[in-house]
């Protein structure tokens, strides 16, 4: 299973998220978001990953261009691209950064394959993006969806076991889940949600 904590907002909480054995972490640079980061900040957490972990830029409010420009310009090892970008974005996003990921709602009935748009991974959230938030999983049963595709809306340390039972994915994702307050990663909380995560059995 692989693990991603996001919304980080500073460097200390990339150690604590890699020693406890997470995946990646993600930064938003959206700037409505509470999370949202400036450029020296999202420079310091790339830097203090150090290449031990997938480092993940998210935004949903800014050209996928821009987007991708930022993220090589700062180190990023993958771009999450929110919401409603089209096809035609993610082309000119990976002509500048080829590893994307594409994150979309069920409630916009989005393509699922995985690659539809020429992204390496799928990521389903709820249809408020970092709201923390559950939904509806069951949705999923009928819509056959496989590959390297990660599900996220709010999960925490205490949901993420039966939703990987009842969704199997590839991967799992938590922002508010892990939180003390919006912006703010709860330590212990991060600890919980990985070790919950790795230790969920799949059906
Ligand atoms: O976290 C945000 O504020 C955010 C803003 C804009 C786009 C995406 C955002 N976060 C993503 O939301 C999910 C998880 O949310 P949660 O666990 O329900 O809080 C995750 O993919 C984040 O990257």
């Amino acid at each position: 299973m692989y693990v991603k904590v996001c919304g980080l907002t500073d460097p200390d909480t990339v150690d604590v998220a890699v020693d406890a054995g997470a995946d990646a972490v993600g930064v938003v640079m959206n700037r409505t978001s509470p999370r949202a980061v400036d450029a020296d900040t999202a420079r310091s957490i790339v830097d203090r990953a150090g290449g031990r972990v997938d480092t993940v830029l998210v935004v949903n409010d800014m050209s996928a261009a821009d987007a991708a420009r930022i993220a090589a310009g700062l180190g990023f090892s993958v771009l999450q691209l929110h919401g409603g970008y089209t096809e035609a974005d993610f082309a000119d996003a990976a002509a500048i950064f080829p590893r994307l990921w594409r994150a979309t709602s069920l409630a916009v009935d989005p393509p699922l394959e995985v690659g539809a748009y020429g992204e390496v991974a799928l990521l389903l959230d709820a249809p408020r993006p970092g709201s923390g938030e559950t939904w509806d999983l069951s949705v999923l049963a009928d819509r056959g969806v496989h590959g390297a595709w990660l599900l996220a809306g709010g999960l925490t340390s205490d949901n993420v076991a039966d939703a990987i039972a009842a969704a199997r994915p590839w991967g799992v994702d938590t922002s508010s889940g892990v939180e003390a307050s919006p912006g703010v990663k709860d330590h212990a909380k991060v600890r919980a949600f990985i070790k919950a995560a790795r230790e969920a059995q799949t059906p």
